[in-house]
């Protein structure tokens, strides 16, 4: 892409529209906010420096981030954060990009917790689910557990950014395999990865920039729901909860798992589109 020597900001950010106009569905949006992330200022500051030169080294970030972007890497990767729960969170590819819906996860979860609780967060990713329970419910526990030891490398990271590292007790584990069996939860919580495997190929190109491992569910995208909820017994106490993050058309099969491994009180919450998207259950047995 040409720069055309010195550009204004005001000139900067319709290039960067024009440029990106293929790619994404907010092209000024996006210019706007990569040229603020490039001069290190909020995007509400570039009014008032219209129509100001950028400097080479400016100039040149914007560039080079508006050819990321063109190569559909997500926004969230190039500026490497994203708001989740009002926290903000490190994110790079290592790690899926926390999605809004699964704030309904957390919310759910923190209305069902009381005083001293341990909460297990099975797939911990960016930690965002783990780091925001523990930023928002003052006396808990939490382990967050990951196969992935890049995954939780970032999720330690924002966790001592955010303050609550001594809260969290970080595990490297496929699913349960790592948890001490002696160790009895109140919560566990999962947003796990649940897309089917044939339509991995068809997904967004940005989603296809995050890490397989964080989005393959198996062949009916139901792989982990099969493997969490019966090992669930183990590691709830009587009376706890699982609360997972479910996909579009899950709900029946998921609830059929609770209901065949000991769980009633069966709850689904849906999300802003209306679709199922947080299912709970209650181990009783
Ligand atoms: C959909 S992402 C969720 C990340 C984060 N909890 C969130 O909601 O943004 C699923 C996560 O599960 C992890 N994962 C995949 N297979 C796993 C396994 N066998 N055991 C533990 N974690 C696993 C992936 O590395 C990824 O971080």
């Amino acid at each position: 892409m040409k720069g055309g020597g010195s550009l204004k900001v005001y000139e900067a950010i319709a290039l960067g529209a024009k440029e990106l106009e293929s790619v994404c569905p907010n092209p000024r949006l996006e210019s706007e906010l990569l040229l603020s992330h490039s001069l290190r200022i909020d995007r509400v500051k570039l009014a008032i420096k219209r129509d100001e030169v950028l400097k080479e080294e400016e100039l040149e970030r914007f560039l080079k981030y508006i050819e990321k972007r063109k190569s559909r890497i997500p926004y969230q990767y190039i500026v490497k954060k994203q708001h989740f729960m009002g926290f903000e969170f490190y994110v790079d590819e290592r790690v899926l990009i926390p999605r809004p819906e699964t704030e309904i996860l957390v919310e759910e979860a923190l209305k069902r917790m009381k005083s001293g609780d341990l909460i297990l967060d099975i797939g911990t990713g960016s930690g965002a689910i783990a780091i925001s329970i523990a930023k928002l419910f003052p006396d808990c526990k939490v382990y967050a557990v990951d196969v992935s030891e890049e995954a939780l490398e970032v999720a330690k990271y924002n966790a001592e950014k955010l303050g609550v590292a001594e809260k969290i007790i970080f595990i490297k584990s496929d699913i349960f395999s790592n948890i001490p069996q002696d160790v009895k939860f109140d919560l566990i919580v999962s947003n796990p990865p649940y897309i089917k495997k044939a339509e991995l190929e068809n997904l967004q190109e940005e989603v296809k920039k995050e890490p397989i491992l964080a989005l393959d569910g198996g062949e009916d995208g139901l792989f982990f729901y099969k493997r969490i909820i019966p090992d669930c017994k183990f590691y709830l106490k009587k009376g706890g909860r699982g609360l997972f993050e479910i996909g579009y058309g899950q709900r029946e099969e998921v609830e059929k798992i609770f209901l065949e491994n000991g769980f009633d009180e069966i709850e689904v919450i849906k999300d802003l589109a209306h679709i199922d998207r947080v299912i709970i259950g209650r181990y009783n047995s």
